[in-house]
C-alpha cells in the first residue's frame, strides 16, 4: 500500500477543504471518496438547479428514516400517513450526496452563520476558548470570498468559498414587490426601503446579529454567474497543480474500516481498507449487490481523518471497532474502544412549510428572501428562519418537489435549536455496504415548546399572506390548514407539523465534548477519544446543530481542524 502523511475519508464540506488545505501546507494527502466527480454536470454546477441535483442518480445516496414514505405495490411512492394497501414503509426520505464534494454539491447552498452561542457552547463544554465566537470569525474571513460585501473588513475576499446574495428584483408593480412589502409590514420594518431589506447581511459582524429579526437577503455559496463554489471547485483547483500541492484523489473508493496498530498501549490508526468500484454503497440508486469491488489499503504516516458525513462517519467508526461495545459485539466486531456516544445524540433542525395558491398566476416572483423571527418561546435570540417565495418545498421524497403551478407561494420555516437531540445511527449489519438504521427521534423532548415555535412561524406567515390585495387573493391553503377548512385548531396544526416535519441538516453523531462527558466521541481538537492519530472532521462533530443551516459552519469547522492538525506537527 502507498503511504501518505494524511488520509482523509470523504470530500464533503468537512473533509474536502481540509484535504486541500493540508496539501497546500505542503503535506501529502490521499482523499478517498466513494462517489465520482460530477463537477461538470450542470445539475450540480449551477446552484439554482439544486432540486435537479437532489434527484440526480449520479450523486444521490438515498437514506430513509422511520415513517412517511412508502413504496406502493406498483413500484411508485406514496408520501403521507394513510398509505394504500400493500405499500411497504420506507421512512422519511433523507437525501445525501455520495460524490466529490458531498452534500455541498446538491444542497440549496444557503450560507448562514450559526448563532454565536453555538460556538460559545463548544468553548464552554470543552474549556477550549479557541471555539468562542469571537475567535471563529477569522475562519470565515479566511475561507470566504464575499462578493456581496466588497470592501468590508468583516468579510473575507480571497478565500475559496465565493458567496453571493440571490437577487430579489423589486420591479415596480411586480408581485415580488407586493409580497416583500407585505412581509416588511408584518415584521414592522417601518420606513426602511425594501431594497435595503432584501440585501441585509445575515452574516454581519454585529453583536446584535442573533437577536435581529426581519427580512434579510439569501446568501449562497455560488458566484455571480450562479456557479456553485466550495468543495468540488476548491479540491479541483488544488489537484490541478500536483507538483505544487501533493493531493491525490481516489474516487470510487468506499472505506470499509480503519486499520490499527496494537504495538503501543493505545490503539493507533495506521491507515484504511477500502473497496474500489462504482456504486458500491447500497444507498446509491445504481447499487448492484453482485458487484463487490476490489479490496485495497492505504497507509498514513501521520493521521487518518474520517469525514464521511453524519450517517457514514459513525458507521465507519463502528465497523472499525469504535463505538458502544454492546452494539459491536452483536455484530461480532472486535472492540477497539468502547465509545458509547458514537451514533447517538443526533441533532437536526425541524422544517415545515405553509403553502398557498393565489387567485391568479404570480408574475415576476423570484427570491426567495429570508425572514428571521423570534417565536413566543424563544430564549432571547431569533429561533425561526423562514424562506419565502414562489416555490413549493414540503420535504423530500424521490422525485421531490411537487409542483402546484404558477400561483404557488410558500414560506418554509426552519426551527433553530430544537430541544430533541435523541437521533441514532445504528449498525444494521457488519457489512460496510449496508446502510445503517437511522432514527431521528424528532420531538422526543419538549415537543410542545418546539411545536409552538414552529406554529408561531406558520401563523405569522398566514397573517402576512392574508394582507395581499384582491386579485392575488383570496388564497387556497394547501397546508397545514387545507382550504376550505380555515378554522383548524392549534392541536390539528401541531399534529400536522409533528408528522410532516422534515429536515436535511442532521449533525452530531460523533460529537465533540468535555473530558467528563462519557458520551463525547471527540475532544476539542477533533481527536477520537481513546485512540491515537484519528480524527473526525465533518458535521457529525458538532455537539448541537449549528444555527439554521449547517454548511457554512461545517466549512468553518474544516478550517478550525486544519489549524488544530497543523499545530500538532509543530
Ligand atoms: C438536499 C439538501 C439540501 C441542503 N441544503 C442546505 C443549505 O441550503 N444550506 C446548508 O447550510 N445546508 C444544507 N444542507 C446540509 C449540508 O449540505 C450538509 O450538512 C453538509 O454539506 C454536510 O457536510 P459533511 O462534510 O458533514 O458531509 P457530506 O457532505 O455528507 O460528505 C460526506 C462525504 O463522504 C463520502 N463518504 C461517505 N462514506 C464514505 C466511505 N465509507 N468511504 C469514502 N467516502 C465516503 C460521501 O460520498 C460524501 O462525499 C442540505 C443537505 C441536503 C441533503
Amino acid at each position: 500500500a502507498t503511504m501518505y502523511e494524511y488520509i482523509i475519508v470523504g470530500s464533503g464540506s468537512g473533509g474536502g477543504p481540509l484535504a486541500a488545505n493540508l496539501a497546500r501546507a505542503g503535506h501529502s494527502v490521499l482523499l478517498l471518496e466513494a462517489g465520482d466527480d460530477q463537477g461538470d454536470n450542470v445539475n450540480m454546477s449551477m446552484i439554482l438547479n439544486f432540486n435537479l441535483a437532489g434527484n440526480d442518480p449520479t450523486t444521490r445516496w438515498d437514506f430513509f428514516y422511520e415513517h412517511m414514505t412508502w413504496r406502493t405495490k406498483d413500484g411508485g411512492f406514496y408520501v403521507g400517513t394513510s398509505p394504500p394497501a400493500g405499500a411497504k414503509q420506507l421512512g422519511i426520505y433523507y437525501p445525501r450526496a455520495g460524490t466529490l464534494g458531498g452534500c455541498a454539491m446538491h444542497n440549496a447552498g444557503v450560507s448562514a452563520l450559526p448563532q454565536d452561542s453555538d460556538w460559545n457552547y463548544i468553548a464552554r463544554i470543552t474549556g477550549d476558548d479557541s471555539w468562542k465566537a469571537e475567535n471563529m470569525r477569522k475562519h470565515l474571513i479566511k475561507l470566504e470570498n464575499a462578493e456581496y460585501a466588497p470592501g468590508s473588513n468583516d468579510h473575507g475576499h480571497s478565500g475559496y468559498l465565493t458567496i453571493t446574495q440571490t437577487p430579489v428584483v423589486l420591479a415596480n408593480g411586480s408581485d415580488d414587490r407586493t409580497f416583500v412589502q407585505i412581509m416588511a409590514d408584518a415584521t414592522g420594518a417601518g420606513r426602511v426601503s425594501l431594497d435595503q431589506l432584501v440585501t441585509r447581511d445575515m452574516n454581519a459582524n454585529d453583536p446584535n446579529r442573533d437577536t435581529s429579526t426581519g427580512i434579510f437577503g439569501t446568501l449562497r455559496h455560488s458566484d455571480s454567474q450562479g456557479r456553485r463554489t466550495g468543495t468540488n471547485t476548491y479540491i479541483r483547483a488544488t489537484v490541478r497543480d500536483p507538483a505544487k500541492y501533493p493531493l491525490t484523489i481516489q474516487l470510487y473508493s468506499l472505506v470499509t474500516k480503519i486499520l490499527f496498530s496494537n504495538s503501543s498501549t493505545t490503539p493507533t490508526a495506521l491507515g484504511v481498507e477500502y473497496l474500489q468500484g462504482p456504486s458500491l454503497y447500497s444507498a446509491d440508486p445504481r447499487y448492484n449487490a453482485s458487484a463487490k469491488g476490489k479490496v485495497g489499503q492505504a497507509i498514513a504516516s501521520r493521521e487518518v481523518i474520517i469525514a464521511g458525513g453524519v450517517f457514514n462517519s459513525p458507521q465507519i467508526l463502528k465497523l472499525s471497532g469504535i463505538g458502544p461495545a454492546e452494539e459491536l459485539k452483536k455484530f461480532s466486531i472486535p472492540v477497539v474502544v468502547d465509545l458509547p456516544g458514537v451514533g447517538t445524540r443526533m441533532a437536526d433542525n425541524y422544517e415545515t412549510s405553509i403553502i398557498r395558491l393565489g387567485s391568479r398566476d404570480l408574475h415576476n416572483v423570484g427570491g426567495p428572501y429570508a425572514v428571521m423571527l423570534k417565536s413566543s418561546v424563544a430564549n432571547n435570540t431569533r429561533d425561526l428562519y423562514l424562506f419565502c417565495g414562489a416555490l413549493s418545498f414540503e420535504g423530500y421524497w424521490p422525485g421531490f418537489p411537487k409542483d402546484y403551478g404558477h400561483s404557488e407561494y410558500e414560506c418554509a420555516i426552519v426551527h433553530i435549536g430544537p430541544h430533541s437531540q435523541a437521533g441514532t445511527v445504528l449498525l444494521r449489519s457488519s457489512d460496510p455496504r449496508d446502510m445503517p438504521e437511522i432514527n431521528s427521534h424528532f420531538f422526543d423532548k419538549n415537543a410542545d415548546t418546539d411545536l409552538t415555535a414552529i406554529l408561531d412561524g406558520v401563523k405569522w406567515a398566514r397573517n402576512a399572506f392574508d394582507r395581499v390585495p384582491k386579485g392575488l387573493g383570496p388564497w387556497k391553503e394547501v397546508h397545514p390548514c387545507p382550504s376550505p377548512n380555515t378554522n383548524c385548531t392549534d392541536v390539528e396544526q401541531k399534529e400536522f407539523i409533528r408528522l410532516q416535519a422534515y429536515s436535511h441538516h442532521a449533525t452530531s453523531t460523533c460529537q465533540i465534548g468535555g473530558d467528563n462527558d462519557k458520551m463525547a466521541v471527540l475532544d476539542s481538537k477533533f481527536r477520537v477519544r481513546g485512540v491515537k492519530n484519528l480524527r473526525v472532521v465533518d458535521g457529525s462533530a458538532f455537539p448541537k446543530v449549528p444555527g439554521a443551516f449547517p454548511v457554512l459552519p461545517t466549512f468553518m469547522l474544516s478550517e478550525k481542524a486544519t489549524e488544530s492538525i497543523l499545530a500538532d506537527i509543530k
